[in-house]
């Protein structure tokens, strides 16, 4: 590992209590540093991922990203087979690219990720051939849940599919203006194929919200197909390669075959069948699927968070303010305040990227292992697990990383407004994090809910263990809320140890007074949902938060064990 040049950082470098090469062998492995060369070989020869400072226009934005995307697809950088070789290596070449391409690094996972894994997980064999044709560029994906009038509650999803058994084709159309689909990625202009669920109707019955594959474009021209209106939903706060867009479909048809009919499928006679044996384990085999997007999440929010960092803290050791007398000025970082202010979200910024080095492994082994190797009893219960910790682990990063930038920004202070900071594109970037595959405050709900249901189990004293031990400590939930701390000093304090048996209590003891308050609420008549409702503030969505906590700081003590 190189030195670094001579430069005005280098006083403080060397005031450093600790070795960087060190620390940066311990975050960034030889065998990753090595790989990010090999990548960056691989795409640095083309001139799109070498851009200027020159301001672009949205149609040059979105152009790069879409030659960006297709040089990623060609060199198969992010190829599930290379990957599975070496699940370790992905949440680093998420870092990498996000640094260096942001928006095709979301671009891949909406067009690419979301379509593919949404085939793997409700789809069938014959379906497979998208899959890889979308992964060698020959078709171009893009996810649609979202309409104009329901986000993040897709029961109340209006688009429909119905049935017409005569031509043994779904015919979809858009209700009303509230049911056009909004939002997905790549939809304005650059793809072919959608995934598009809507509310699957047979014989006049409804039969609930399917998954369905829909060709769009034609791949070549990308002319729009008859019988649907596709448009732009124009220039965002940030992500602007990306072209996002609208569709509204009117009598659209398509082959019943287009089904993704894993959990439920129509017969040529319009019958509806459901295996509804081992429905429930679909469901969470499927849900695990869908999580791997928010497992991006976490490493691209903790990559934005460690530029910002890197060019808060470098700022601050040259920049100076004030002094002791006239004649000396000391550098910002001096001053405790600014310590303060930093440091914390610098540790913060660290805690997830380890988190994010576990938790993208676990889920595409996950997923690997639900595809691939069928003696996993227990691989329901572990893609409802992986769920239930993402649905924590994307706000957790997204919300810490928002408030890192932040800091970042006012840090800098007025140069960090600039433009050519690049703070306020890193926050624009993030901001969407908090929102997309599913809004934060709305998703953490579901892993207090799964959480809750353990409660009862505490109360039986029974032994309680979950595929990837996220909930084992709950066995001893009533010796842990006993528990007394004689903690002297703040090193003991931040001890490891220390730390996750803190946090350990905590859930404890919100999981023990959501259940309970939520008990009475119900007792006394209260619908149960304002029950939900009623105790998210001060005790759900803390609750959750506190869980996910105690993941990253065991990931952090334990890094390896996955
Ligand atoms: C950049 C970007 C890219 C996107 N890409 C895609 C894509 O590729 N495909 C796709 O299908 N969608 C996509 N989306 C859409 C995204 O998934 C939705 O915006 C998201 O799920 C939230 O839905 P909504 O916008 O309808 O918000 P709403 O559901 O209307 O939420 C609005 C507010 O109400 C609050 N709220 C709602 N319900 C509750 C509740 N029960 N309890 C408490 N608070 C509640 C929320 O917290 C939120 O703050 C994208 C969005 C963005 C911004």
């Amino acid at each position: 590992m190189l030195d670094f040049n001579l430069n005005p950082l280098d006083e403080y470098r060397k005031k450093a209590s600790f070795e960087w090469k060190k620390l940066k062998m311990l975050l960034h492995p030889e065998q990753y540093a090595k790989l990010q060369d090999v990548i960056m070989e691989k795409i640095y020869k083309y001139p799109e991922f070498r851009r200027g400072f020159c301001p672009e226009s949205l149609d040059e934005k979105r152009r790069i990203t879409q030659r960006q995307l297709n040089i990623i697809k060609e060199s198969r950088i992010l190829d599930r087979e290379e990957i599975l070789i070496n699940l370790n290596k992905m949440p680093y070449l998420i870092s990498m690219l996000t640094i260096l391409a942001p928006d095709t690094c979301i671009k891949f996972n909406g067009s690419v990720d979301l379509f593919n894994n949404a085939i793997l997980a409700l789809g069938t064999e014959d379906q497979l051939h998208y899959v890889f044709d979308n992964k060698e560029g020959k078709i171009n994906g893009t996810f649609c849940l979202t309409e104009i009038g329901h986000g993040t509650n897709t029961k109340g999803m209006q688009t429909t599919a119905v049935y017409d058994i005569e031509n043994e084709e779904f015919v979809i159309n858009s209700s009303c203006f509230e049911a056009a689909k909004c939002w997905a990625a790549g939809l304005s202009q650059t793809a072919s194929h959608a995934i598009v669920f809507a509310q699957l109707i047979v014989k006049g019955e409804m039969k609930g919200l399917h998954g369905f594959i829909v060709p769009l474009r034609d791949p070549t021209s990308l002319i729009p197909y008859p019988g649907l209106t596709i448009g732009d939903m124009g220039e965002k706060t940030g992500l602007n390669g990306i072209d996002n867009g609208f569709l509204v479909f009117h009598n659209y048809r398509i082959p019943r075959k287009n089904l993704l009919s894993k959990t439920g499928g129509v017969t040529l006679k319009g019958d509806y069948i459901t295996s509804f044996k081992d429905s429930k384990k679909k469901h969470g085999v499927s849900l695990g699927h869908l999580s791997i997007g928010r497992t991006y999440i976490v490493c691209t929010a903790a990559a934005y968070g460690i530029k910002a960092l890197t060019i808060a803290v470098r700022y601050a050791a040259i920049r100076k303010q004030f002094g002791p007398n006239e004649s000396e000025e000391v550098s910002i970082i001096e001053y405790q305040t600014h310590q303060h202010r930093l440091l914390p979200h610098l540790a913060c910024a660290y805690a997830i990227r380890i988190f994010g080095d576990f938790i993208l492994p676990s889920c595409c082994q996950f997923i690997f292992d639900s595809l691939f190797d069928s003696s996993d009893e227990h691989i329901s219960e572990r893609g409802m697990e992986i769920h239930s910790i993402c649905c924590g682990a994307k706000p957790l990063a997204s919300w810490s990383i928002r408030d890192v930038i932040q800091e970042c920004r006012e840090a800098c202070g007025g140069h960090g407004y600039l433009k050519a900071a690049g703070i306020g594109d890193l926050r624009d970037n993030n901001d969407a994090n908090c929102t997309f595959e599913g809004d934060n405050t709305v998703i953490i709900q579901q892993t207090s809910n799964w959480l809750l249901k353990f409660w009862p189990l505490v109360l039986k004293q029974s032994r309680i263990s979950s595929p990837m031990s996220s909930v084992d400590f709950l066995t001893s939930a009533t010796e842990i809320l006993e528990y007394k701390w004689e903690i002297i000093d703040v090193e003991q304090l931040c001890s490891p140890n220390n730390l996750i048996q803190i946090y350990q209590w905590l859930v404890c003891y919100l999981l023990r007074e959501t259940y309970e308050k939520s008990q009475k609420a119900m007792q006394s008549g209260i619908d149960p949902f304002w029950v939900k409702n009623n105790h998210q503030v001060f005790l759900a969505k803390n609750l959750s938060i506190a869980y996910t906590q105690v993941r990253t700081c065991k990931s952090i003590i334990v890094r390896d064990k996955y």
